[in-house]
């Protein structure tokens, strides 16, 4: 087992990584005297799957467990279904403060984390990722919150988690897609912080589609420190360091908001469509070399990710582009790519360029 240690001062945690290791849960738990009632919200489209292990795992603990399903879908990352769980948690007559586990994809880890930040005024909080997008990114950091109809992840908080339980092995049972998802965000970070995991990815792309635990193994371990580090420099997202984990996602967050948080676009598909758009402004302006560009679009491509977007409105996308967290005062502010390895933030993007992109990469 291998362990991260994200050093926040009082809001330090351990990212606990390995094959098999939710085998663990029982002896993690005593080791670190988590004795209180634990509220599990799970992801039932994993529980479907996996449902008879992990219950047999959780028999073994001495807590008092609570179960509560969501679909892990971005349309549950919603209001009505936040209010409907701390109603549901508020009922079950639990004594004092439970912990929040959060087990499931990106989805069921923001909501989660959301409700643990905010259920009596915060409350401990576990995240178990089962997805590779979680893996590598939303289960770290902690950025949790709901969307909003307008755009995404317009009500949050930051809850850092008191733990991260990250095993490999629910990744087998993944569909392609999911895998997909995570990938745009591994992409990601190659080309924002590590050339060499950029290669990596290019060398290797049939055994990773593959699901070769090896290969998954070392990216979620890349990714996770590459997070990890910039978390710790900047938690709060407040000094334009840990901004550039957001590159592609300007264009990304509108394009799911524009297509209705449904299965049109999931958030790596998103993702994956505003690094190319965002890398494209970057050429243009004469920031980033267009066989850099390339490379970029060629990997995502083999990945199977897409890279332009289809049957979104324009205008449903502008209106969400404008709410983006990252403009201040109208200022628009974009990470563009200098080199693959390497991002910066550019403000006051000429609105014509912007414009252009999107009539380029966007279409009915
Ligand atoms: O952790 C971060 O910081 C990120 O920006 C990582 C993103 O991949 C993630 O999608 C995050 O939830 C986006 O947050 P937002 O601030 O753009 O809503
Ligand atoms: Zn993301």
């Amino acid at each position: 087992m291998k362990k991260i240690r994200v050093d926040l001062k009082e809001r330090s945690y351990d990212i606990l990584l390995g094959a098999g290791i939710i085998k663990s849960f029982p002896s993690i738990l005593a080791e670190r005297k988590i004795t209180r009632p634990l509220v599990v919200i799970a992801d039932n489209n994993f529980l479907l799957k996996n449902e008879n292990a992990i219950k047999e795992i959780f028999r073994e603990v001495p807590n008092k467990v609570y179960w509560i399903k969501i679909p892990g879908k971005e349309s549950s990352k919603k209001l009505d279904m936040y209010g409907k769980i701390v109603n549901e948690i508020s009922s079950k007559g639990i004594m004092g403060a439970p912990v929040i586990i959060a087990l499931g994809g990106g989805v069921t880890g923001d909501l989660a984390g959301f409700i643990a930040a905010t259920y009596r005024r915060g409350v401990p909080f576990i995240q178990i990722p089962t997805t590779l997008l979680a893996l590598v990114d939303s289960s770290v950091g902690g950025k949790v919150g709901i969307d909003l109809e307008i755009a995404k992840n317009l009500l949050g908080s930051f809850k850092q988690p008191d733990l991260v339980i990250a095993d490999i092995n629910f990744l087998k049972t993944l569909p392609a897609r999911q895998i997909r998802n995570g990938l745009a965000e591994v992409i990601k970070y190659g080309v924002i912080k590590n050339a060499e995991l950029f290669k990596y990815l290019e060398r290797n792309v049939d055994k990773i589609l593959a699901v070769d635990k090896k290969a998954l193994e070392r990216i979620v371990y890349e990714c996770v420190n590459i997070k990890a580090r910039v978390v710790e420099k900047d938690e709060l997202d407040k000094l334009d360091i840990r901004i550039i984990l957001n590159f592609g996602h300007t264009f990304g967050h509108a394009i799911e908001s524009a297509s209705g948080y449904g299965t049109l676009y999931n958030h790596g598909e998103g993702v994956a469509i505003g690094m190319v758009m965002a890398a494209h402004m970057a050429v243009k302006l004469g920031e980033f070399n267009k066989n850099d560009f390339f490379r970029l679009k060629d990997l995502l491509e083999k990945y199977g990710l897409p890279t332009r977007a289809k049957n979104i409105e324009r205008e449903k996308m502008l209106e969400s582009y404008k709410l983006d967290k990252k403009f201040i005062q109208g200022v628009n502010r974009f990470i563009l790519p200098e080199k693959i390895g390497k991002v910066k933030v550019v403000e006051n993007i000429p609105v014509k360029l912007i414009m252009e992109t999107i009539e380029e990469y966007i279409g009915k």
